[in-house]
């Protein structure tokens, strides 16, 4: 079959994070969740937590639930890209995500979790879509959801369709051919770090000439910007009057007054943009804003977080949007 979930932005006007509903156990307890094509692991907040480390969020109560039992001696623990991290415990458990459930889903309980995981009050967990191979489950990784529900889906893909301030939506198992417009650029996926990374073919800023060059990225919807290598992001600020980077930040700003070009990506022949609007990332003071285009310097490859996925093109007056078709073709 196919499944589709909507995927909603949040908080309203920045696009940090997209959530979507997900229901475990029986009887079903919804929980919102971040999906995230650059992790491997799914794992919920849970009435396990300290209460001093929850703050607002919806909790699994394995004990509630009739079809959950405790996967013994197994735990997990996660590091996430902005230093963030949680832990804890696994049980096996029904998993249903647009009507497509995973019957022994190994579902990873939090113990423990950072202080900007309590402070996030929208997000009740994470569910992984990158592979198998970083699933943080000791002494035996575990399956994502996605790849356990295979069996049941149509095709062995599913397709993002992020919105800015909108909400977009999650599909397993078919390519909405409403959703998009013309031919689907592919890229060869390269599996092993366990992300769905492949190479952009080049890049230009505003209307100036395109720069062939081949970029490692990785597809990240759970990263809100855009990481790419330093000489990407020097030539893009180069275009914005007043730039520079702040170390205070750690990152490039720039007068909220500033024009910014569009950026433009290839993915192999094909060319998507970036409207320069969604480079505002968001004000740090009343004349300062931060750079939705950040550095990926110490990282093994780019990021292409929410900033490029949500992005749109118009063409002949309709919007189709970027939609990354992540499986085997
Ligand atoms: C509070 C919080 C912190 C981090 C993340 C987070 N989720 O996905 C990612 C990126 C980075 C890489 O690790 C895998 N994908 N980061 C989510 C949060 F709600």
């Amino acid at each position: 079959g196919t499944g589709t979930v909507t995927a909603s932005p949040y908080p309203a006007e920045y696009d940090r994070e997209y959530l979507s509903p997900v229901s475990l156990g029986t009887p079903a307890q919804i929980l919102d969740l971040d999906f995230d094509t650059g992790s491997s692991d799914l794992w919920v907040f849970s009435s396990a937590l300290p209460k001093s480390q929850t703050g607002g969020q919806t909790l699994y109560s394995p004990g509630n639930s009739s079809t959950s039992s405790v996967l013994e001696n197994h735990t997990w623990s996660i590091r996430y890209g902005d230093g963030s991290g949680s832990s804890g415990t696994v049980v096996n458990e029904l998993v249903t995500i647009g009507g497509i459930s995973a019957r022994r889903q190994a579902l990873e309980i939090a113990t423990q979790v950072s202080g900007s995981f309590t402070q996030d009050a929208a997000s009740d967990g994470l569910l992984g879509l990158a592979f198998n191979s970083i699933n943080t489950v000791r002494p035996t990784p575990q399956k994502t959801w996605f790849d356990n529900v295979q069996s049941s889906l149509a095709a062995p893909l599913f397709t993002v369709n992020l919105k800015k301030a909108a909400v977009g939506l999650y599909t397993f198992g078919a390519i909405d051919s409403k959703a998009h417009t013309g031919s689907i650029a592919y890229a060869p996926v390269n599996t092993k770090n366990g992300f769905w990374q492949f190479p952009l073919t080049g890049y230009a800023v505003g209307t100036g000439k395109f720069s062939n060059s081949s970029i490692d990225v990785i597809a990240d919807t759970g990263t809100t910007l855009l990481m790419l290598p330093t000489n990407v992001v020097d030539a893009y600020y180069k275009g914005v009057k007043g730039a520079y980077y702040d170390t205070e930040y750690g990152a490039m700003v720039f007068p909220c007054t500033a024009k910014m070009p569009d950026f433009i990506f290839g993915l192999g022949s094909y060319r998507g943009s970036v409207p320069g609007s969604f480079i505002s990332y968001g004000q740090i003071n009343t004349s300062t804003c931060y750079g939705g285009l950040q550095s990926s310097e110490g990282l093994p490859f780019g990021i292409l977080g929410d900033i490029l996925l949500k992005a749109q093109e118009g063409n002949d007056g309709t919007w189709s949007t970027f939609e990354i078709g992540l499986g085997k073709p």
